[in-house]
C-alpha cells in the first residue's frame, strides 16, 4: 500500500464546549504498531474513534488506506470499517454461542466473503487455539479469549486493527502473551496496529507511543522503554 495506513490531519472532535481533540495531525505508517497513551480523559478513545470511522470528527480530515471517510456515506462507512479495520476490545466481545472457529470467521460471514481455509488456519495456529479452536468462548481462559479476538481481528486482513486496552482484564502473564501476539501479527504479517494503553509496560511493545493531554498528542517516542513512558506520564501529569 502506497502512503499511511492512516492518516489524520487537523482532527479536531467538541462535544457541545468539551475540546476532545484539537487539531491533532499524525500519521500510522502500513506495518506499524503504535501505541496512545495520556491520562484518563486526554482524547486517547476519541482518537481512535475517531481514526476507525466510529465517530465523527467536527473538523479536518481522516484517511484509511487513502480513502477519506468523512465524504462517506453511513453505509460506505460501515462497509470500510467490517473490511479495513479490525477491533480488538478489553473484553474480548466474542459471541458466546459460537465456537473459536465461527467467531473468528464471523466478520467474513458478515461481509460475505468465502473463508481462506489456509489463512483461518494459519491464524488459529498463530494464537495458540488449534486445539481449541471447536471450544466455546466460555470454555477459555481470558487470555485464550483475546487471542481469539486478535484472530477475529485480522482475519479479514484489514488495513489496520485497532486495539483498546487489549490488556486490561487480563493477568501479567496472559496480558504478555497478547502483546507478543500484537508484535509478532506486526513483524510477521506486517499488520499495522494501534493500541490505547494505561499500562508503560504494554506500550514498550510498541515502534512508537503517541502520549496525550488535553485533546493533543505533547509527546512523540520512537521505540519507548517502560521507563521512558512512565516518565512521560509523569510529565504529562499522570502517574
Ligand atoms: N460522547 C461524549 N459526550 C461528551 N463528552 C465526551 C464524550 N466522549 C468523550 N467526551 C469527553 O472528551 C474528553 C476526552 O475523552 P476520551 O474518552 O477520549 O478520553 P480518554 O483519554 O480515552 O479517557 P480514559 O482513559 O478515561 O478512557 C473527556 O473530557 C470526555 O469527558
Amino acid at each position: 500500500m502506497n502512503g499511511p495506513a492512516i492518516r489524520l490531519t487537523d482532527v479536531s472532535r467538541e462535544y457541545g464546549d468539551v475540546t476532545a481533540l484539537h487539531r491533532v495531525s499524525v500519521d500510522v505508517e502500513s506495518g506499524e504498531f503504535v501505541a496512545v497513551m495520556g491520562p484518563s480523559g486526554s482524547g486517547k478513545s476519541t482518537l481512535m474513534h475517531c481514526a476507525a470511522g466510529l465517530d465523527t470528527p467536527t473538523g479536518g480530515e481522516v484517511t484509511v488506506g487513502g480513502t477519506a471517510i468523512g465524504g462517506l456515506n453511513e453505509t460506505r462507512r460501515t462497509e470500510l470499517r467490517r473490511e479495513r479495520i479490525g477491533f480488538v476490545f478489553q473484553s474480548y466481545n466474542l459471541v458466546s454461542s459460537l465456537t473459536v472457529e465461527d467467531n473468528i470467521t464471523l466478520p467474513l460471514r458478515m461481509a460475505r466473503r468465502t473463508a481462506d481455509r489456509a489463512w483461518v488456519s494459519e491464524l488459529v495456529e498463530r494464537v495458540g487455539l488449534t486445539e481449541r479452536r471447536h471450544h466455546r468462548p466460555g470454555q477459555l481462559s481470558g487470555g485464550q479469549q483475546q487471542r481469539a479476538a486478535i484472530a477475529r481481528a485480522l482475519v479479514a486482513r484489514p488495513a489496520v486493527v485497532f486495539a483498546d486496552e487489549p490488556t486490561g482484564a487480563l493477568d501479567l502473564r496472559a496480558a504478555r502473551d497478547v502483546l507478543k501476539l500484537l508484535r509478532s501479527m506486526v513483524d510477521e504479517l506486517g499488520q499495522t496496529v494501534v493500541m490505547v494503553t494505561h499500562d508503560p509496560a504494554a506500550a514498550a511493545h510498541a515502534d512508537r507511543a503517541l502520549v496525550m493531554a488535553d485533546g493533543r498528542i505533547v509527546e512523540t517516542l520512537a521505540k519507548p522503554s517502560a521507563a521512558d513512558l512512565a516518565a512521560s506520564l509523569i510529565r504529562v501529569g499522570e502517574g
